[in-house]
């Protein structure tokens, strides 16, 4: 087993609202998860799921109602434990008179750096998020993907080992998210874990090892992204030649999904199959049947069609 960065056990947080706290908001409803050191973890969950509220309790921002966890070795909630920890908020904004390089001395005296010592590592740090010609640039001129590598820059700021990233590609154009992408697979390279909170799955799939989907304040589902994507059902391609009414007879037995007939001779088919002696019974029936098996494969499921389906499986309470 990997060893841990986050490791959190049986989680619940319940906000209280209106007079005397009567109403309440199960944010979270025992949330049990680890993230391995060294890897790019994505929590996944739709809106209101409780990701952000996950996020604030391990960086001590709202208290649990109960659980227990570590973050680096030290009890969640422990702020030697949070030294080591960068930041990017969700929605964050920079002040508007700030420049890229006054944006970094600022953030980095929030987190206890001198000036001089921010200075020693800001132009590297701009360098490494491409900014390094935008430095004296207010930050209001920037674009939403060049504040958001900012923001990365700023959470580099004091050397942390962890990476807590909340939304970080939430407006960015395309060709700004694959430097995103990029940044977070180089600082992985160099050791650091970094820890994700998307909408975007095709990011997560892109650029997580694992990942976590969260509904209704649960983890649904939590594992690397083969395991969330294995289709329970292997479903397999098939292309084939010979006779179209033979392979139909050949397949009647099997779950199929419609037919798509190519050439006269030529046509693709999906059976999706429980188990090898399925798979190994249907090549028998099309080798008795003399149809040619052009092409085999086996389907992957997406990450978003995974993740619908977890979704929408999950209870309602
Ligand atoms: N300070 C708060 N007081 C009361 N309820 C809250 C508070 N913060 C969050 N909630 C509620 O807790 C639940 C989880 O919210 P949270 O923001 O953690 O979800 P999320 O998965 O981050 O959602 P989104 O993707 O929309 O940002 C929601 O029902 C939300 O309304």
């Amino acid at each position: 087993m990997p060893e841990s960065i986050i490791e959190v056990q049986d989680l619940h947080k319940t906000y209280r609202e209106g007079l005397l706290g009567r109403k309440q908001v199960n944010a979270l409803r025992g949330v049990s998860l680890s993230v391995p050191r060294g890897s790019v973890f994505g929590l996944l969950g739709p809106n209101g799921a409780g990701k952000t509220t996950l996020i604030k309790v391990l960086l001590g921002l709202v208290r649990r109602s109960s659980g227990r966890g570590t973050m680096l070795d030290r009890p969640l909630g422990d702020r030697n434990g949070r030294k080591k920890v960068g930041y990017l908020p969700e929605h964050h904004r920079f002040p508007r008179h700030l420049t890229g390089n006054s944006a970094m001395i600022y953030y980095g005296g929030l987190s206890g750096m001198s000036r001089r010592e921010v200075l020693a590592k800001r132009p590297e740090l701009l360098e490494r998020v491409g900014l390094a010609k935008w430095g004296n640039t207010p930050v209001h001129k920037y674009s939403k993907g060049m504040q958001q590598r900012l923001g990365i820059a700023q959470a580099l700021l004091h050397n942390p080992d962890l990476l807590i990233l909340d939304e970080p590609t939430d407006g960015v154009d395309p060709v700004g998210r694959a430097d995103v992408r990029r940044l977070l697979k180089q600082l992985q390279e160099e050791g650091k874990t970094i820890f994700l909170n998307s909408h975007q799955l095709q990011e997560i799939e892109l650029v997580c090892d694992q990942a976590a989907i969260l509904a209704k304040g649960r983890v649904q589902r939590h594992g690397t992204i083969e395991e969330i994507t294995q289709h329970p059902h292997a479903r397999i391609e098939f292309t084939l030649r010979g006779s179209i009414d033979e392979m139909q007879y050949a397949l009647t037995e099997e779950e199929t999904e419609p037919w798509e007939v190519e050439f006269e001779d030529v046509a693709r088919v999906v059976v999706s199959a429980e188990d090898q002696a399925t798979i190994n019974r249907c090549l028998d029936r099309l080798r008795a049947k003399q149809i040619d098996i052009i092409e085999m494969k086996r389907m992957r499921t997406s990450l978003e069609d995974a993740f619908l389906h977890i979704v929408s499986e999950e209870t309602v309470e």
